[in-house]
């Protein structure tokens, strides 16, 4: 009897550990990607303090009221704030200050005047700049006094402290990934380190007489090792670089060896390959000797004999199909889920979205159908498949075209071009 994909997804997470918590600085390469495993404050108000939105001039708002082109209010230039500058100049009533964007405001000011809300006063002007927009600089800087040409009101083009978030905020919460987004929001705030779950060491173990790495001439019989690559793959985009990928020939006492090796070594061991009841599908005969792990026939095409569990030397297992699209779709199901919950992530499932089939296929009557689709809008969201849907599991050339896999249920049949189907993506 094949059970369904939630239920052996649900046998594996009732067995996998959260990994331990580690200090991360948010400016090391392995943050990215990396979750959280606890609140996150900012030390500081975003923004840290009042500053201007706008190249121009800070101004008191009484001072400009009512100023237009016809009737400009022509203001004394008694200095200037950069970005960067500690100056806090006083603003006397009928004064101006240069302030560029990003500055902080000057405690007199209570708005700023953007540069092209203004005309540089020739005539009360002793730098000698010429009114108004000249000398290819359509907007030049006075240097003592402004003539502003539009009123702005209190708080016009000021940004104002803590508007965005105030110091003490909680930024991340435990679960949630770090995103570049997220790292730039906790740098910005005056974070430097926070705790995250150490990455899992991961070991892909590939197994196959008949594979080869080299570029070298492949005799009738061998093929290209590709699946390595793929689940190593896989684990980087889920923020795990592979510890170690280890190739072992069909033979079962050399896999026991190497199992055992890893499962002391490593938090999961991902192997491919050899789960069949083949005379060489060497990891089933391995595995039967493991009292903590099961092998499983479940209801999913393609992607049916699963192996999963705990070794006995330690580490969890995750046995997959050889086939190359088996493979990635076992990882889908139940091993980049099972990898991200080790690192203690709330979101555990790829985003999913409805798509309009843009060809009809046959379904997988009583199994979950995981068919290899592109997608594309045209104008509204379509998929289409990237394999021919009557033999997927060992279409890897066609699969690689794949941003992600329409999830047709058992009890569906068949689909009709037109018909809305759910698909995973899994395409950042
Ligand atoms: N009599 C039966 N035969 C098969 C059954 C079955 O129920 N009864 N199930 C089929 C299904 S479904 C699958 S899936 C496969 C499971 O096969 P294995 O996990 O034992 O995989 P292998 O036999 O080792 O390889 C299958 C296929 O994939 C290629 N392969 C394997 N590893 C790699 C790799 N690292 N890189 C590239 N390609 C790889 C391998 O050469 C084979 O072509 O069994 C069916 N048979
Ligand atoms: O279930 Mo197998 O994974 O169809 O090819």
């Amino acid at each position: 009897m094949a059970v369904t994909p939630e239920e052996h997804l649900s046998w594996i997470l009732e067995r996998v550990a959260p990994t331990p918590e580690i200090e991360c600085d948010l400016r090391a390469p392995e943050a990215l990607g990396a979750t959280v495993s606890r609140d996150v404050r900012a030390r500081y108000d975003l923004p840290l303090w009042d500053n201007s939105a706008m190249d121009g001039y800070a101004v008191r708002a009484a001072d400009v009221a009512g100023a237009s082109t016809e009737t400009p209010r022509v203001l004394r230039v008694v200095g200037e704030v950069a970005a960067g500058s500690a100056e806090d100049p006083r603003i006397e009533p009928g004064a101006a200050v240069r302030i560029m964007t990003g500055a902080p405001l000057p405690g007199d000011a209570d708005a700023v005047v953007p540069v092209e809300r203004t005309r540089v006063d020739g005539a009360r002007d002793p730098s000698g700049a010429a009114a108004g927009r000249s000398g290819g600089d359509p907007h030049p800087w006075a240097e003592s006094s402004v003539a502003v040409l539009a009123a702005a009101p209190r708080g016009a083009n000021v940004r104002r402290r803590g508007e965005d978030v105030p110091a003490g905020t909680v930024l991340a919460l435990p679960g949630q990934e770090l995103t570049a987004a997220r790292i730039a929001a906790l740098a910005a705030a005056g974070v430097q380190r926070v705790s995250v779950h150490r990455p899992p060491r991961v070991a892909v173990l590939t197994t196959g007489s008949e594979l080869r790495t080299g570029d070298g001439p492949l005799v009738r019989g061998q093929i290209p090792e590709s699946n390595s690559l793929l689940i190593a793959g896989l684990l980087r985009e889920s923020g795990v670089a592979a510890v170690e990928t280890v190739r072992c020939p069909d033979d079962v006492a050399a896999l026991r060896e190497r199992l055992d090796d890893l499962a002391r070594r490593c938090d999961a061991v991902v192997t491919t390959g050899g789960i069949g009841p083949g005379r060489h599908d060497i990891v089933r005969v391995a595995l039967a000797d493991e009292p903590g792990v099961r092998q499983v026939a479940v209801a999913v095409r393609p992607g049916r004999p699963q192996g999963a569990g705990r070794l006995s030397g330690g580490a969890l297992l995750l046995a997959l199909p050889g086939n190359p699209v088996s493979a990635a779709v076992g990882f889908e199901l139940f091993v980049r889920p099972a990898i991200l919950a080790m690192q203690g992530r709330e979101r555990l499932q790829r985003t999913r979205v409805r798509a309009i089939a843009a060809a009809a296929w046959r379904g997988a009557p009583g199994r979950l159908q995981v068919l290899p689709v592109r997608v594309f809008e045209d104008p509204e969201l379509r998929c289409a498949p990237v394999v021919d849907p009557r033999g997927v599991s060992h279409a890897v050339g066609g699969h690689g075209a794949a941003d992600g896999y329409a999830l047709v249920d058992a009890e569906r049949g068949d689909v009709a071009a037109g018909e809305t189907v759910t698909v995973m993506l899994v395409t950042r």
